[in-house]
Formats: C-alpha cells, structure tokens, sequence
C-alpha cells in the first residue's frame, strides 16, 4: 500500500541499487551496532518486499502453507566509516519469540551476500564457486551474530573468523502489529579469509531473510528477498584493485 509509506522511505525492488551512506570519522554511535541510535533517524532508509522462499526441500513443503499471506516489509539501511560497515535492519512483528522450544520457534533476520558476482543463486549460493556469506542473528541472543559461508543448500557453515557483531531489540507497541525488531550489524571493513565479504569493490549483491518464529519458520521456511540487490559501496572497482 503505497499510502502508508513514509515519504522518507524509498521502496526497493530486487536488481535496485542502494548507496552505501558515508558517515564522518568523527561521528560515533553511542554504543557499536546500538539498533536505536540517533544516526539512523538522520540516514536514507529502504524498503522491500520479502515472499516465502520456495520449498525445495521435502520437510520444508511438508509445512509450506500455499494459501498463507506471507508477504511482509523489511526495512533497511547501510553504512560505512573508514573502518566498519554496518547495516541495520527493522520489521514489523506482533509477538517476540526469542527461544526455539518443542514447539515455538525464535525469530531472526539474515542479510547475505554473494562473493563472486550477482549470478549466483541468491537460494544460498551456487556451489563452491559461487558462494555466499550470511550473517545470521536469532532472537535467542540479542547481541550476538553468526558469519556463515554456503555454496549451496545443506552447505551452510560456521566462518573461522567470527567478526561480525551486532546487537537487536524488540519494541513493543500498544497496538502489537505496530511492535518491531530492530537489528544493526557491522564488520570491520577489511574481510578475513575468502569467504568473507569485501567492501573493497563497486558494487556487492545482497538479499535478506526474516525468520518469523510464530509463523513456526526456522531453516528454509523463511521470507526472502527474490534476486539480488545491489549495494553501491563508493569505492572505485579500478583504483582498488
Ligand atoms: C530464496 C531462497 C532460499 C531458499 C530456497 C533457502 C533454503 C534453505 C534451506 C533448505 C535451508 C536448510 C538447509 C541448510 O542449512 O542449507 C536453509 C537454511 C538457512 N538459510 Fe536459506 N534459503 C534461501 C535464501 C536464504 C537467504 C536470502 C538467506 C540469508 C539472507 C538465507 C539464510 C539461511 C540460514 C542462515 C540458514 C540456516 C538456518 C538455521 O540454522 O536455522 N537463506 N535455507
């Protein structure tokens, strides 16, 4: 609905490209990766639509829900200093699930990025020679994020190098639909190992993906941004190299 949207908000399609904003060296947040920091009330702010990922996996279509409305919004914005990269990410959710039980699952949001070029599958990479890097963070620990690598379905693993930070927090509305998450992570800008992502190029293809626990989605039962989007970083392709 074009209407509700925020004149300051700017609606994404997959294939858009978005800025990476520039902040000053001498702009600090209160706290690294603070979700509510005043910053980001001054920083452009992005829209885009995320739909269930297709089933591919036998257990996953044995709980799709064809008929569900599962389309939703997710929020996001980008940044960088001389030294970090951050991206902060918000979405509505009337109910905060942050434990995986018998029967309830956590929320969580991932961003990924592709390592090798935007013809990579964004379904989680295609192979060892189109992967992807994924930071993941679960409602289960605020304040912790994991840097995945995958080539693939099934291949998902943890990174040797765990520098991704960040830290998420739930704001409860009086009207519980208007209740969000809010979610920043950052990386220093320089990546470790080659399944790191680098910022040291023009452009870097990412998509999202929001886990919604009380929709009982874990795995590959998510909402995902389809194809890529491109983030244009300022840096020179030519110059860097
Ligand atoms: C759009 C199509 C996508 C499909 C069909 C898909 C499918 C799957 C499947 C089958 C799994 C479970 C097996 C495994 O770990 O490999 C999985 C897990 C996972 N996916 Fe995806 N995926 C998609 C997109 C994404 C995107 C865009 C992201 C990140 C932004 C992402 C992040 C993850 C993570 C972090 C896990 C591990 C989840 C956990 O441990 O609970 N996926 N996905």
């Amino acid at each position: 609905d074009p209407a509700e949207i925020n004149p300051n908000v700017t609606e994404i399609k997959p294939g858009d490209s978005v800025e990476v904003a520039r902040l000053p060296d001498n702009i600090y947040l209160r706290t690294q990766d603070d979700p509510d920091d005043i910053i980001w009330d001054r920083l452009p702010t992005y829209r885009t639509e995320l739909f269930p990922a297709p089933p591919v996996h036998p257990s996953v279509k044995l709980r799709f829900d064809e008929g569900a409305e599962r389309s939703k919004h997710l929020y996001f914005q980008v940044a960088r200093t001389s030294e970090r990269f951050y991206v902060r990410m918000h979405w509505k959710d009337a109910s905060q699930d942050s434990a995986t039980t018998v029967d309830s699952f956590r929320d969580g949001v991932a961003i990924q990025y592709a390592l090798n070029g935007a013809d990579t599958s964004y379904m989680m990479g295609s192979g060892p020679e189109k992967p992807v890097n994924i930071w993941y963070w679960r409602a289960d620990d605020e304040q912790q994020v994991e840097n995945l690598a995958a080539g693939g379905y099934g291949s998902t693993s943890s990174l040797d190098a765990q520098n991704v930070t960040g830290i998420g927090s739930y704001y409860p509305e009086s009207v519980a639909q208007d209740s969000e998450w809010r979610v920043v992570m950052s990386r220093p800008l320089a990546s470790e190992g080659e399944h790191e992502v680098s910022f040291d190029q023009a452009q870097v293809p990412v998509a999202f993906a929001v886990w919604q626990g009380s929709d009982n989605e874990r795995d590959g039962n998510k909402r995902v941004t389809h194809t890529w989007i491109m983030l244009d970083t300022g840096v020179d392709d030519e110059s860097s190299s």
